[in-house]
């Protein structure tokens, strides 16, 4: 028996075949323009004999969605109906879906949301103060990597996720960050929309909500340019002039200044957050790193967290080159670790929960 789990990103397609806990098959396709096409072509090469369930990475699951459910049209057209709150995302993971479906139709379609597991954030972590009325709050994503990062998290501590808090710091193309109590997320970066938090690829993360008006009046631009210029031409693009973080490090060897405030502007937003979620959980045991940026960027990481012996986070500077799992000195009482993120592995485990 084996699920397929399709992880349709904002800039790449990630599949598996998992039969939980065993990895079958696996692949990415990078800098994907046309998701559609690009999930033929997979669904074309991956294994799929003896094929339970297809698990869907979906971004927003809104109010309606705080665990996984089988896709039918009714679900589908919410997930395309919540585009407007995830413009990157939820068009491209409803593409996938109907691609998905429609090539194979004899087995269940489970959509997993990156929202499910911040539906535990408290009223005052999830309320914005703004009229009732506009009905907004933060629901934040990432969900899946959250959860799966923090429950390793405790692993390696070798300790029950009921009895540890941990910050969990994932930072791929999108990125944010996460404060997980005792096995629940009491908070986390992004918001209404993925475009909150932390410094990312394209997106500008955090500014003042009044930028908005002020590009309205002063350079007259639409509603659309600005969703635009925000979620796909800000974050390390606009500062670097390229999202990868890789490009950013051999600009910043070359003598760019402009990619150095970059990768400063983006690791001190990290070190902002990880404060605040110090603040949150009265203290912390352990800080994850995870996906693109956190598993591979020792630099990253070593900006983002030197010079923080007094909260009791003390990078080990041999440990955090050599990629971990553990990243931090004997004397920190915070163990900061590297933990790759499974999302697949993840989707796949929920998937089989819900339809056996
Ligand atoms: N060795 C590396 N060093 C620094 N950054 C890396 C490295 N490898 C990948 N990345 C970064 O990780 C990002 C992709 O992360 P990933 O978690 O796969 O993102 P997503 O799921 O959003 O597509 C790339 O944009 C790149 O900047
Ligand atoms: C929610 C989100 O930002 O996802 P990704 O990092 O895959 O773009
Ligand atoms: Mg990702």
């Amino acid at each position: 028996m084996s699920v397929l789990t399709v992880n349709a990103g904002s800039s790449s397609l990630k599949w598996s075949v998992v039969d939980p806990p065993e990895t079958l098959a696996s692949g990415t396709v990078q800098r994907v323009t046309d998701h559609a096409a690009a999930l033929r072509g997979v669904l074309d090469e991956a294994p799929l004999d003896a094929l339970e369930v297809v698990a869907h990475r979906v971004v927003h699951g809104g109010e309606r969605y705080s665990a996984p459910v089988r896709i039918t049209d009714a679900v589908l057209d919410s997930i395309r109906d919540l585009s407007v709150l995830a413009p990157l995302h939820n068009p491209v993971n409803a593409d996938g879906i109907e691609v998905a479906m429609e090539a194979l139709p004899d087995v269940p379609h489970v959509a997993v949301f990156d929202t499910a597991f911040h539906a535990t954030l408290p009223p005052r972590a999830h309320t914005y103060a703004v009229p009732r009325a506009w009905n907004v709050r933060r629901y934040g994503f990432h969900g899946t990597s959250h959860a799966y990062v923090s429950r390793e998290a405790a692993r390696l501590l070798g300790r029950d996720p009921e009895e540890v808090d941990v910050i969990v710091l994932h930072l791929g193309n999108g990125a944010s960050a996460s404060a997980v109590s005792k096995g629940r997320s009491i908070d986390t970066s992004m918001g209404l929309t993925p475009l909150e938090g932390l410094v990312m690829g394209t997106r500008s993360g955090d500014v003042d909500p009044a930028l908005i008006l002020h590009l309205r009046r002063t350079l007259n631009l639409s509603t659309d340019e600005i969703d635009k210029v925000l979620n796909s031409r800000s974050g390390l693009l606009a500062l670097a002039g390229d999202n990868d973080m890789r490009e950013v490090h051999r600009r910043i060897e070359a003598g760019d200044a402009a990619a150095e405030l970059a990768l400063d502007v983006y690791c001190y937003r990290i070190r902002k957050y990880v404060g605040a979620y110090l603040a949150a959980l009265g203290g912390a045991d352990a800080i994850a790193f995870t996906a693109g940026v956190g598993e591979n960027d020792a630099i990253v990481r070593e900006r983002s967290l030197s010079g923080l012996e007094r909260l009791g986070i003390d990078l080990d500077p041999e440990r955090n080159c050599a990629g971990g799992p553990v990243i931090s000195s004997d004397a920190s009482t915070v163990r900061v670790l590297v933990v790759p993120t499974d999302e697949e592995l993840e989707m796949a485990t929920q998937a089989v929960a819900l339809v056996r």
